[in-house]
């Protein structure tokens, strides 16, 4: 019998699903990220959304400027910026932003799916047409926030419902399209994500390798566990976490870290997001670490999610440590505070260096 390793030094990773806000939010959410990952993937959903490569230009000037007063530098950490798909995104924008060089992905929020997408697509095959026929042809990646916003359809089906009415219709129209699922949660996605012909990918978070459904419910109602897509059954969480593990190149560490703040979770009409910036490569080592798997950590969190976006694996390296952390209670967030996921919980790895 091998011993279990107490240490782990990985390639530097990247955050290929991140919320960084904005405002003085910013400040106080972006050293965290920059402290583990070199890179991360900028969600668009602000408000107003990051619409055009002049938007993602003067958002991205805000991160670095944010990142210079925590205490930071440009070399330290790497915006990779998105725009936000809209019914009225227009070739001309895609065209740009693949020349800007800084915009590496179009997301698509279905309208009313989530956290600011009022301004999302009401119809993607009806109305994006010719923005996803540049984005197949400049090799724009088209990420998806993969639901159905049906009301009549369960909320707990509305990832695999996507699968049938938008992402399979798609990909036939549009089969060269770089995709990819972002947040996957369910065993129908991986098995899409799995199987499917051409250029598809999915990021998976830490709370949906971690966590089933039970998490929300546990001793009563716990807001800072909800987050869309909403966590689901075990069989679904097992699935992602063979996924995860498999060894396949289409999966990548996406944390979809997502602060809210406290007032606003802890509400009667609570938000959707779970803030995992913090302690990412914790909850993904642990995770894991539950199955003997974490020779496979390194691809899954430093080098899958670089070949699919045809960037270079970073240099330097990340050590993570066996031991016991403890979650904090809460953190300072500009003039309110952000509950970290498992908060007052403990977990088995840290991160060291
Ligand atoms: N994941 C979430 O529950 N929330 C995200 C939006 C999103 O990624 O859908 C947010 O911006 O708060
Ligand atoms: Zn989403
Ligand atoms: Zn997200």
């Amino acid at each position: 019998m091998i011993d279990a390793p107490q240490t782990l030094t990985i390639v530097r990773p990247d955050d290929w699903h991140l919320h960084l806000r904005d405002g003085a939010v910013l400040e106080s959410v972006i050293a965290d990220t920059a402290r583990q990952f070199a890179r991360a993937i900028v969600m668009p959903n602000l408000k107003p959304p990051v619409t055009t490569p002049e938007l993602a230009a003067a958002y991205r000037d805000r991160i670095y400027a944010a990142l210079r007063r925590a205490g930071m530098d440009d070399g330290d950490f790497t915006p990779l910026m998105t725009l936000y798909l809209t019914d009225n995104t227009r070739v001309e924008d895609v065209l740009r932003a693949r020349e800007s060089g800084f915009v590496h992905g179009i997301k698509l929020y279905p309208a009313g799916a989530t956290t600011n997408s009022d301004a999302g697509v009401t119809d993607l095959l009806g109305r994006c047409g010719a923005a996803l026929e540049a984005m197949q042809r400049c090799g724009m990646p088209l990420l998806m926030h993969g639901e159905v916003t049906d009301p009549e359809v369960d909320l707990f089906d509305r990832e695999a419902v996507f699968i049938d009415r938008v992402m399979i219709p798609l990909r036939k129209a549009y089969p060269e399209l770089k995709v990819v699922f972002e947040h996957l949660t369910s065993r129908e996605g991986v098995d899409y994500v799995r199987d499917a012909p051409g250029p598809v990918a999915a990021t998976i978070t830490a709370h949906h390798l971690l966590y089933n459904r039970n998490a929300i419910f546990q001793g009563g109602i716990r807001p800072h566990w909800y987050c869309l897509p909403v966590l689901k059954r075990e069989r679904h969480r097992q699935a992602l976490l063979d996924a995860a593990t498999s060894g396949s190149g289409r999966f990548f560490l996406g944390t979809d870290s997502a602060p809210h703040p406290r007032g606003l979770k802890e509400h009667a009409c609570g938000c959707a997001g779970c803030y995992t910036a913090l302690h990412a490569m914790e909850l993904y080592a642990t995770a894991f670490d539950s199955v003997g798997r974490l020779d496979r950590l390194e691809a899954f969190a430093s080098r899958n999610g670089p070949a699919f976006y045809g960037l270079p694996v970073n240099g330097g390296t990340l050590t993570l440590q066996r031991g016991s952390y403890a979650v904090p209670q809460e953190l300072p967030m500009a003039d309110s505070t952000v509950v970290p996921l498992a908060a007052g919980e403990t977990l088995g790895w840290q991160v060291v260096s």
